[in-house]
């Protein structure tokens, strides 16, 4: 008999595969070879501190480059049929899905938006008794509650206008701002005005007073008794729920992670579905299928049975042309976890994936685990240990019930558990999706990665450096905190059942932050020596100033042949190197101070939550492709000194290989610094040039070059000691 079409294929990627092993292969000898120059070089004469550092730097971006392959190895695309998916399986058959959606800041995260986001989750084109969505309010914000209320209210005019019509644009807003529709778009107007009556009305304190850090727990589920009593309202609706959970200052709450676990339990009490949509509170639901288009991996009897996660990429609706932040993370999305598809799966990342409710209670919930045992585990709550062997949907939700999960919401239940331990969202690290993921791959559970070529969702994007990078430093301070203990990818697990590919992949982004150390060397070391005359290359003349260059050239057009088989455009290749540059030097070397700050007792780390409102002023700089340069002294400095510092040496060094006729001695260096100026243009832009409010502001300019004398000085007193 004839096997059924299957819902969804994976496919390795031949030819990228092919380029990328050939690329790989060369490219590994060139190091090596480089390597083999340096040692022996070190044989004939000892080197000297510079030619050491540039030597270390030199083997740190090696192993870095080397673990990076892993991504490169075995690429895969993925694609689903949900067409044949619901031929098989009518509603009734599809599992229910829970989706948990954070917010924590009213003024970052405007209410509006997160009304938005809920609206478009809600009308999902999924069977609407299937869906139940929950919002944590980390920030326990009346106004919050308040726009919830108000989504709930329009949500009965909403889902059913979408469902009827097939619409496909489900986020209010952005429909709106497209299409009209008197009646419809009058109605969401009016929610507008009144979310915004209701903040003036209480004189902006709604937005003021609110406490992230002291208030109890609140859970609301929302329903119309009056409207499903006279029975006028027929059409089924997915159920919404408001969680904001008790927050006291002698309990840590564990960010986001510990927001995801609330609601994981408040979630089982009511709901309980199989499955679980985590997203942001910016990231709206675009296209309304991705349910569907989920459940075609997730039912697939052929890989269901140790598939923890579908994850989705994130993409931005703010997006400009030119994206001078790679707001798009265009390496991760579109290279790096499509080549983990061909592995054991992408990492987690954070929000857009449908995560299968088991996975997160790990290996703890089994059949024959007793319940004292459970409650150990899991916590005082009896009915949620009961919860977990009836997968009942609870339609009413009674006062008892609503008790029990205000208790499940508080602080203190999570004491002597293992929650954000063995199971959940685990908390050791800022960066819970990455490490709990890990986990999860550790233990044999498998992910798949699918970018549809309609964005599933759409989030915002930063669209200011200082944003940019101050976000970076949290995700880099968060892999480090994984990477400072037990659980590093480097030792962890190294008996678990994650093949070694998988492996180099978790170790490369654990380690990524120590990128500071090459940049930092690299940006300076070999332009103060170019302004002393030493140098620290071969010359142009001799035959090992080949491997260099070749290794320099490849890994330009390895780049560039990557960007372009994303479909983006030349300018992407440039843009990326500027703005890695400005994130190796500041987002890598923050993220490592404040771990290691954190390891050694000295400060806490904190997840600061991501500005997701931008002013006009912002956004015209961003469209226009102009750097905004308002940024904090602690980002800005370093970036303008190294610039500074690259001028000043490259300007006297060339003048003075010029004079003494060694330019074929110091051509390697001379070139590098003339790279990291014309890569890092803008700044010097900035710096010189431009008049407006995003110019470098002149203090910073004249405390850089202040630096960039005194660091002058003291490199010219250890050199020539
Ligand atoms: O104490 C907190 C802090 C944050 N959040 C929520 O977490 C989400 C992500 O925060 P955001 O400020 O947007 O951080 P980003 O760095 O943009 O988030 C990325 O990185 C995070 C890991 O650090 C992931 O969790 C996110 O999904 C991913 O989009 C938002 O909805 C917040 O409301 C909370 O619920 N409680
Ligand atoms: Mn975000």
């Amino acid at each position: 008999m004839e096997a059924p079409p299957p819902y969804n294929l994976c496919n390795p990627n031949k030819k990228s595969a092919i380029i990328n092993r050939s690329y790989a292969l060369l490219h590994s000898i060139a190091i090596t070879s480089l390597i083999f120059y340096r040692l022996s070089s070190f044989f004939h004469s000892t080197p000297s501190l510079p030619l050491l550092l540039a030597f270390t730097s030199e083997l740190i971006l090696s192993v870095l480059w080397l673990l990076s392959q892993a991504f490169l190895w075995r690429p895969f695309t993925c694609q689903t049929f949900p067409e044949r998916l619901l031929q098989d399986k009518n509603d009734d058959e599809l599992p229910a899905i829970d989706v948990f959606i954070c917010t924590a800041d009213p003024e970052k995260e405007p209410p509006l938006e997160v009304m938005n986001t809920v609206l478009s989750a809600m009308a999902m084109d999924y069977p609407a008794e299937k869906l139940s969505v929950y919002v944590s309010d980390d920030g326990g914000c009346g106004l919050t509650l308040y726009a919830m209320k108000e989504a709930w209210e329009f949500s009965r005019y909403w889902v059913p206008f979408c469902t009827r019509f097939g619409i496909k644009t489900r986020c209010p807003k952005l429909y709106f701002s497209r299409f009209d529709d008197e009646f419809l778009g009058q109605g969401y107007e009016a929610e507008k005005e009144k979310i915004k009556v209701q903040e003036a009305e209480s004189n902006g304190k709604m937005l003021e007073e609110f406490n992230t850090k002291n208030h109890p727990a609140h859970v609301e589920v929302m329903q119309d008794e009056s409207h499903n009593a006279n029975g006028t309202n027929q059409v089924k609706m997915p159920r919404l729920v408001y969680v904001s959970r008790e927050k006291n200052p002698s309990y840590h709450h564990h960010f986001k992670a510990g927001a995801l676990n609330v609601l994981f339990r408040v979630s089982n009490m009511i709901s309980n579905s199989p499955y679980i949509l985590v997203l942001d509170c910016d990231m709206r639901c675009n296209d309304p299928t991705s349910a569907k288009q989920a459940m075609c991996f997730h039912i697939d009897p052929k890989i269901n049975s140790n598939l923890a996660f579908v994850q989705f990429p994130q993409k931005f609706h703010n997006l400009s042309k030119m994206d001078i932040y790679d707001g798009q993370l265009r390496s991760t999305f579109l290279v790096k976890w499509p080549g983990m598809d061909g592995l054991q799966g992408p990492m987690l990342s954070g929000s857009g994936f449908y995560m299968k409710r088991k996975a997160l209670y790990r290996d703890i919930v089994q059949e024959d685990t007793d319940f004292t045992q459970l409650k150990q585990y899991l916590g005082p709550s009896n009915e949620l240990v009961k919860s977990l062997k009836s997968a009942k949907y609870n339609t009413d939700v009674t006062s008892r019930l609503l008790e029990e999960t205000r208790f499940l919401a508080s602080c203190k239940y999570e004491e002597g558990t293992q929650w954000g331990k063995q199971v959940g969202f685990l908390y050791m690290s800022l960066l819970e999706d990455y490490f709990t993921g890990f986990n999860l791959h550790c233990e044999g559970w498998k992910s798949i990665f699918y970018n549809p070529s309609s964005p599933a969702f759409l989030g915002t994007a930063t669209t200011k450096l200082n944003d940019t990078l101050l976000q970076g430093s949290r995700w880099n301070c968060g892999a480090l905190q994984v990477t400072f203990s037990r659980f590093s990818p480097l030792i962890y697990g190294l008996k678990s059942r994650m093949s070694l590919l998988q492996r180099m992949c978790y170790v490369y982004l654990s380690l990524q932050p120590f990128y500071f150390f090459p940049i930092w060397c690299l940006a300076t070391i070999p332009q103060l020596c170019l302004l002393h005359g030493i140098p620290l290359y071969p010359k142009v003349s001799n035959s090992w100033f080949m491997v260099f260059s070749y290794i320099f050239i490849m890994s330009q057009l390895k780049h560039l042949e990557e960007v372009l088989s994303t479909g983006d455009p030349i300018r992407t290749w440039w843009n990326e190197q500027r703005i890695w540059m400005m994130k190796a030097s500041i987002s890598y070397t923050i993220g490592m101070l404040n771990a290691v700050l954190k390891l050694l007792g000295l400060k806490e780390a904190n997840f600061v939550p991501t500005n997701k409102v931008a002013d006009d002023e912002q956004i015209t700089f961003y469209q226009n492709g102009l750097f905004n340069f308002q940024a904090s002294t602690v980002v800005l400095t370093p970036l303008i000194t190294l610039v500074t510092l690259n001028m000043i040496c490259l300007a006297a060094g060339a003048t003075r290989t010029i004079v003494d006729g060694s330019f074929n001695a110091m051509f390697g260096q001379i070139f590098l610094s003339f790279y990291v100026l014309m890569v890092q243009y803008p700044l010097i832009d900035g710096m010189i040039f431009r008049k407006d409010k995003g110019r470098v502001p002149t203090s910073v300019t004249l405390l850089s070059l202040a630096i960039s004398a005194s660091f002058l000085c003291f490199g010219s007193l250890i050199i020539k000691s």
